[in-house]
């Protein structure tokens, strides 16, 4: 053990006492990192709040140790709180994220389980080739699959886009940026007849460092848009989506056999 605490996360080894968790979620908002650690987690304490990655540890009703943490917006936050995160000992990670529906099948409310992802990023360049595989761990996403179904969430099992922009790179051009390059115009289209469910900015990278790290991930996203109809937020229906993505990803973890 290292009483290290690490630049980034703001905790270390040492602060996670005896029985440390090996398991986290990830989630790229720190309120629902706090959200899941208040209303999913017992015993909790506030590890850390730097840099707004709030990190949590609790535990799950049946006593295993967990972390709640914050992986913030894109790829190169991720990146860099993934890897403090193994280091303090992590070797299951679910993120728990938001993303944009782009298959008219896939609403709003329900959530897109994700058992691969085409990976657009440029962090991911940094950790392997572009052509290495992200590719979810199947034993952590049958667990998330199962606990979707014991939970009777909507949910849908597929390959996700996973992007470093949230308005050009997902073709969005009501923003401060109408010109997007050609390169990518009718991306979603593409996307959608390649069997694409979803856009959002994390996954990809996640998956491509679990197969380099060897630490298995997997990824659960409410669906807050719907891309074949708008380019906007449903923010009606985000909160519901955000549950639904929580208790499946808590519930996976409960149930997941831990190595
Ligand atoms: O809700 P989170 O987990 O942040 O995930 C999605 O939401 C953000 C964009 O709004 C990106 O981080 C995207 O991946
Ligand atoms: O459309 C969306 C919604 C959430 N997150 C994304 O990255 N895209």
């Amino acid at each position: 053990m290292t009483n290290k605490r690490f630049y980034h996360i703001g905790f270390g080894q040492d602060d996670l006492g005896s029985s440390p968790p090996k398991i986290a979620l990830l989630s790229g908002d720190p309120e629902r990192s706090r959200l899941i650690a208040q209303t999913h987690l017992q015993d909790v304490r506030l590890l850390s709040e730097n840099r707004g990655l709030n990190s949590y540890m609790g535990y799950l009703l049946n006593g295993r140790p967990i972390l709640s943490a914050t992986s913030g917006m894109g790829a190169p936050s991720l990146s860099i709180v993934v890897n403090e995160l193994v280091q303090v000992g992590i070797q299951q990670i679910i993120r728990i994220g938001t993303c944009g529906s782009i298959q008219a099948y896939v609403p709003v409310g329900s959530i897109v389980i994700s058992n691969a992802a085409l990976c657009r990023q440029g962090a991911a360049n940094d950790i392997a080739p572009v052509e290495y595989p992200a590719a979810a761990d199947p034993f952590l996403t049958v667990a998330l699959v199962q606990a979707a179904r014991e939970l009777q969430v909507e949910h849908y099992i597929g390959i996700t886009a996973s992007v470093d922009t949230f308005y050009e790179g997902q073709e969005r051009t009501d923003s401060a940026n109408p010109n997007l390059m050609r390169s990518l115009h009718g991306i979603t289209e593409e996307y959608q007849r390649l069997n694409v469910l979803n856009y959002e900015m994390e996954c990809g990278t996640l998956f491509k460092m679990a197969g380099v790290y060897q630490f298995a991930a997997a990824a659960v996203c409410g669906v807050v848009a719907q891309r074949s109809v708008a380019e906007e937020i449903m923010l009606s229906q985000k909160d519901i989506a955000i549950k639904n993505a929580i208790a499946t990803a808590v519930h996976a973890a409960a149930n997941f056999e831990l190595s």
